[in-house]
């Protein structure tokens, strides 16, 4: 157990490292000297800088690279929350092993391995409308699930999740975490009419209700209001920090992982990067919330990791200018006058 008590994740929570400045300066350096004007290639400079920081190195690569995708199951469907059923998750883990979901197509074109983590989806999570949706011992074995995911050898993690109702819990996550109105955080997730919105807010507004009185930490908001794969999720996420390997998020389920975390330690995002904005409606907020600004936009709301694995082409193409373009004194190109 790499998390052996919530006492050793909160101490971990405390004590985040910073990346390496000097890598990071060599990095920028370098960006000064290649054949383009400065700031030219935009982000694309942002990224292999803060990559370059995080990797401690001059010229950061991907050579090994994991998509970490954790599945969940969730006692809050009982209110009709989600436009599919709960077996629907076990069902999309049977697809991810068996290479037919959009995950395996755009890990394999990302040179991603592909990692899928079902957690106990025979049980699900408690209804966390009446009851805390994990017990302590369920929330740290899920916590240390997703940190045993992170391989200090990773050059780069991405995640996701698969888990029929997570929206709902995802929502809980951000407005216990961050406020705001809870209607804010509320959004069709797959496909639920407007009936369905009123009916996820009601949920989430009674559920808020109920733990109000309870602390209010990282691990008790997660125990409470979230669920296994999310869990998972910041386990990996904190985890990574510790052994360095540089983070791309997927959408506003997996992002709101680290809702209650950054309540706790808003320098918990530092290693991440937002793969993408979902258009799911909380996540836009909650990346602002986060000082994340997504690498994409492309209307997706698929989840599983999918919208991270699309972002790894275009961090691909960050490393690689960063590394292979000559110099200006190397191509004898004039500098600006
Ligand atoms: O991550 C997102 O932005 C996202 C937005 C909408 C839906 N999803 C996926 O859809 C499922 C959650 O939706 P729901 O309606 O069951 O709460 C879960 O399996 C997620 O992976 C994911
Ligand atoms: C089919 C399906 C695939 C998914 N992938 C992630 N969440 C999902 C939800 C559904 C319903």
């Amino acid at each position: 157990m790499i998390f052996a008590s919530p006492e050793a994740f909160r101490a971990a929570l405390a004590d985040l490292p910073a990346p390496d400045a000097s890598a990071t300066s060599a990095a920028r350096a370098r960006q000064a000297q290649l054949t383009k004007p400065a700031g030219s290639l935009g982000r694309l400079e942002e990224v292999a800088v803060f990559l370059a920081g995080w990797q401690h190195r001059e010229r950061p690569r991907i050579d090994r690279a994991r998509a970490a995708i954790f599945a969940g199951n969730h006692g809050v469907t009982v209110h009709g929350v989600s436009a599919f059923p709960s077996s629907v998750t076990a069902q999309m883990v049977a697809n991810f092993e068996a290479g037919g979901a959009a995950i395996n197509a755009l890990s394999d074109v990302a040179g991603l391995e592909l990692e899928v983590v079902a957690l106990d989806l025979d049980t699900p999570t408690a209804d966390f409308t009446s009851a805390p949706a994990m017990t302590e011992a369920e929330c740290l074995a899920a916590l240390n699930a997703g940190a045993a995911t992170v391989a200090s050898d990773l050059d780069l993690l991405t995640v996701g999740e698969m888990g029929i109702g997570n929206s709902t819990a995802a929502a809980a996550l951000c407005a216990r975490s961050l406020g705001r109105n809870v209607a804010d955080w509320i959004g069709p997730g797959t496909g639920v009419d407007a009936e369905g919105i009123v009916r996820k807010a009601e949920v989430v507004r009674r559920a808020l209700g109920f733990h109000a009185d309870a602390p209010r930490d990282a691990f008790e908001t997660l125990r409470r209001v979230g669920g296994r794969e999310i869990a998972a999720i910041a386990g990996a996420v904190l985890r990574a920090r510790q052994l360095g390997v540089p983070v791309v998020l997927d959408g506003f389920i997996s992002t709101s992982a680290i809702a209650p975390l950054a309540a706790d330690n808003p320098a918990i995002a530092a290693h991440c990067i937002a793969g993408h904005c979902s258009a799911e409606p909380g996540h836009v907020l909650l990346l602002a919330r986060l000082g994340l600004d997504p690498l994409l936009s492309l209307g997706m709301r698929l989840g599983e990791g999918s919208g991270a694995a699309v972002a790894v082409g275009v961090i691909r193409s960050a490393l690689a200018a960063h590394d292979r373009m000559a110099t200006f004194a190397e191509a004898q190109v004039s500098a600006k006058l």
